[in-house]
């Protein structure tokens, strides 16, 4: 799969842990950084994730913060983007078994590092349910 991935300063080091769980697991990854724990403003760095879903360049994003709440509003400002923040192993099966999340959003000051990395792997394994659901994440976009 080709991953956008984008953090800020507070999401960095997970995005690096991610970067290197996705691409020993075989997947593409298109970093949109930033590139170290210097202090920059989120939406520079998330917006560029969220476009690059929307507009098909990538499958799936992945987006980083400290409580990863600012970034997951960033993302969603984007038409097509349905980005979820999660913070355990159920929030990110919803997320893609009821809303079809093409994007999650993970806070790095919330969470272990290796529930960040299960929530990654739930997410690219779970399929979207359709059924009911369809209308609804249907809805969002008209
Ligand atoms: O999670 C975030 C936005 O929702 C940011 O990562 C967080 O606000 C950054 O905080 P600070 O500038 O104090 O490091």
């Amino acid at each position: 799969m080709k991953i956008a991935i984008g953090s800020d300063h507070a999401g960095f080091r997970y995005k690096e842990a991610i970067k290197q769980y996705l691409i020993s697991h075989g997947h593409d990854v298109i970093d949109k950084g930033t590139d170290s724990e210097a202090s920059v403003d989120y939406p520079r760095f998330i917006r560029p994730v969220a476009e690059a879903v929307a507009a098909g360049a990538v499958d799936r994003g992945i987006v980083l913060g400290g409580s990863g709440n600012g970034e997951a509003i960033a993302a969603n400002r984007v038409k097509g983007v349905r980005c979820a923040l999660c913070w355990n192993e159920e929030s990110a099966r919803l997320g893609r078994q009821h809303n079809d999340a093409n994007v999650i959003s993970i806070g790095e000051r919330m969470i272990s590092e290796e529930m960040a990395l299960k929530i990654v792997q739930i997410w690219l394994d779970t399929p979207f349910e359709g059924g009911r659901h369809l209308a609804r994440i249907q809805q969002l976009d008209e």
